[in-house]
C-alpha cells in the first residue's frame, strides 16, 4: 500500500510543535507494518538539508495566479528515517529557514500543495492514499475532486488528520485564481464564513477526518473557531485515533540527550541525578518538588494563567515547590514569566526559547508536568513525561482526558483537574506538594506510568485499518 503523507512539519527535519513528532514516526511505523508510506513537505533552508544527501526526482514549472514557478522535488537518498522523505523546493519561495509566520505564507503553502499533484499527476504515480495533515495541506482533497487538472488523480482516497482544529488558514476569494482551473459551481466546497478555508473545505471533501483522539472528536463540534457546525453535519467522517510516540526517540535508557540514562527499576536515582544537573543549571534546589511546564505560550495551552498560578501557589507553600518553564509565545505572557522570576529566583526559573535537548532533560529531571490546556487535540508532553517517570497534572480535555487517569481513582497515575482556572491550578499544586513527600508513593505511581504503552503501535495499525476500509478491494 502506497501512501504520502502531507505536512508542513516533520521531526527531525523541521519542529515547531508536535505535528512533527507526529509526521516523523507514524510513517515509520506504518512501514514497519508492511507499508509503503513517504513523508512530503516544503524544503526548509535547515541543518537536515546541509548535512544529507537528496536526489532531483523530479523538476517541472507551475502557475500561481500568473507567477510562474518553476519546482524541484528532492527525495533524500537513504531513507535513513525509516521513510522516504520528499521535499518540494520552488526557488524564492519554499527555500527559507523558518515554517511559518512569512508574508507569503498562504502562498507557500498553497503552492507546496500544487506543487505536489503536479508531481504525482505529470510523473504518473497513483498513490493508494494521500494522508494530509492540518490546513497546510488541506486543499489538496478539493483540488484532486474538483480540479480538471487533476482528473486522473480524483480516485484515490483522501484523509486528513487535524491535529490542531484552531488554526484554519484561512484567507480571501481574492486568492482563489491561485488555484488550478475548477468549475465555478463548486467554490461553496471552499467556503466557510466569507472567505476560502482550507481546513473547512479539506473536512467537506476528503473521505475520512482523524483527530488525534477521540475526545477531541467530540469536543470539535462545541470548541473549533467557528467550525462547530460543519463538524457536527459531518460528524459521521470522522474517527478519533490517539497519536503514540517515537519510543526510539523517547526512551530513558537511551536517550543520547539525558546526562544520565535510566530504567524503570533505576528510576529513582537517574531521575535524580538528572534533577541535580537541571536545578544547578537553573539555580533552583533539588530538594524541592519541581513542577515544569513545556510548551507554546499561547492561550490555547492555557499558559496565561502560569504566572498568577505559580505567584499563589509559592505564597501558599513558601518555599516548598520550585517552578521551571520551557516555552515561548505571548509577549504578556513571557513577560509576566520573566518578572515572576526576577521576584522569586529561588523558586522559579524561565528559559524562553526552543531548546530540544532542554526539553528532554526537563521530562526526566522534573517531579511534575503541568498542562492547563484549554484546548489539547491529544498532547504528546503527558505521554513522553509519563515515559520518563514525570507525574503528568493535565486538565481534563481532548487526548489528556484520554491519556491520564488521577491517581485518586484505582490504577490511577496522574493528577487531573477540571477547570481551565488559577483555582484549580492551585488545587492541583497542592496535591503534587503533599503526594511529594511521601517517597514511597512516588517511587511506585512512577513505575506505574512508566509500564505503561504508549507506542506507536497500536495507532499505526487503527490508520492501516482505516485505510484498508477506504481503498477499493480489486
Ligand atoms: N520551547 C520548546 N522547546 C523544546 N520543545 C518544545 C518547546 N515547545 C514545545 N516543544 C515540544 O513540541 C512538542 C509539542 O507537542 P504537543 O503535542 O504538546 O503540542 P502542539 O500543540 O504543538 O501540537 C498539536 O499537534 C499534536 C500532534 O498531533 C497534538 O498532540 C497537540 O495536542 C496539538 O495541539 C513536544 O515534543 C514538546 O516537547
Amino acid at each position: 500500500m502506497r501512501i504520502f503523507h502531507l505536512s508542513a512539519e516533520c521531526y527531525p527535519i523541521a519542529k515547531v510543535g508536535g505535528l512533527a513528532d507526529v509526521v516523523g514516526a507514524l510513517p515509520k511505523y506504518q512501514n514497519l507494518a508492511g507499508l509503503r508510506a513517504a513523508v512530503v513537505m516544503p524544503f526548509y533552508n535547515r541543518k537536515f538539508v546541509h548535512e544529507n544527501e537528496f536526489d532531483t526526482v523530479f523538476q517541472g514549472a507551475t502557475l500561481l495566479g500568473t507567477r510562474r514557478l518553476f519546482f524541484e522535488i528532492l527525495k533524500e537518498k537513504t531513507d535513513k528515517l525509516g521513510f522516504e522523505l520528499y521535499l518540494v523546493k520552488i526557488p524564492g519561495l519554499l527555500d527559507r529557514e523558518n515554517v511559518y509566520s512569512y508574508p507569503d505564507e498562504k502562498e507557500q503553502f498553497i503552492a507546496f500543495q500544487i506543487c505536489f499533484l503536479d508531481w504525482i499527476n505529470w510523473s504518473g504515480q497513483t498513490p493508494d492514499l494521500v494522508h494530509c495533515h492540518d490546513h497546510h495541506s488541506g486543499l489538496v482533497p478539493f483540488m484532486m475532486y474538483h480540479s480538471n487538472l487533476y482528473r486522473r488523480l480524483a480516485h484515490i482516497p483522501t484523509i486528513f488528520t487535524i491535529h490542531n482544529g484552531q488554526y484554519h488558514g484561512a484567507f480571501g476569494w481574492e486568492k482563489l485564481n491561485y488555484l488550478p482551473e475548477i468549475d465555478f459551481y463548486k467554490t461553496g466546497l471552499l467556503d466557510w464564513n466569507g472567505g476560502i478555508n482550507p481546513l473547512a473545505s479539506a473536512v467537506k471533501c476528503c473521505w475520512k477526518y482523524t483527530t488525534v483522539s477521540p475526545s477531541y472528536l467530540q469536543e470539535l463540534s462545541v470548541n473549533s473557531n467557528g467550525l462547530e457546525y460543519l463538524f457536527y453535519v459531518e460528524r459521521d467522517k470522522g474517527v478519533g485515533i490517539i497519536n503514540g510516540i517515537d519510543t526510539d526517540v523517547w526512551n530513558p535508557e537511551t536517550d543520547p540527550m539525558l546526562p544520565e540514562n535510566f530504567a524503570t527499576a533505576t528510576v529513582t536515582k537517574g531521575k535524580q541525578k538528572n534533577k541535580e544537573i537541571l536545578c544547578e543549571r537553573f539555580a533552583l534546589s533539588a530538594d524541592k518538588p519541581l513542577i515544569a511546564f513545556i510548551g507554546r505560550l499561547v492561550s490555547e495551552k492555557g499558559s496565561d494563567l502560569l504566572p498568577a498560578a505559580i505567584e499563589r501557589s509559592i505564597k501558599e507553600h513558601g518555599d516548598k515547590v520550585n517552578f521551571l518553564i520551557l516555552g515561548a509565545g505571548e509577549t504578556a505572557t513571557e513577560t509576566s514569566l520573566n518578572l515572576l522570576k526576577k521576584l522569586h529566583p529561588q523558586n522559579v526559573n524561565v528559559f524562553i526559547g526552543y531548546d530540544e535537548s532542554l526539553a528532554h532533560l526537563i521530562y526526566a529531571g522534573a517531579d511534575f508536568l503541568l498542562m492547563p490546556s484549554r484546548v489539547e487535540p491529544c498532547g504528546l508532553n503527558q505521554m513522553y513525561s509519563m515515559r520518563y517517570g514525570t507525574m503528568p497534572m493535565v486538565r481534563s480535555t481532548g487526548g489528556l482526558k484520554d491519556t491520564v487517569i488521577d491517581f485518586g481513582e484505582e490504577g490511577g497515575y496522574g493528577i487531573r483537574f477540571e477547570e481551565v482556572s488559577v483555582d484549580d491550578i492551585c488545587v492541583s499544586v497542592t496535591r503534587a506538594v503533599v503526594l511529594y513527600k511521601d517517597s514511597r508513593k512516588m517511587q511506585t505511581l512512577r513505575k506505574r506510568m512508566m509500564a505503561l504503552d504508549f507506542s506507536w503501535d497500536r495507532s499505526a495499525k487503527e490508520y492501516i485499518n482505516l485505510y484498508e476500509s477506504l481503498i477499493p478491494k480489486i
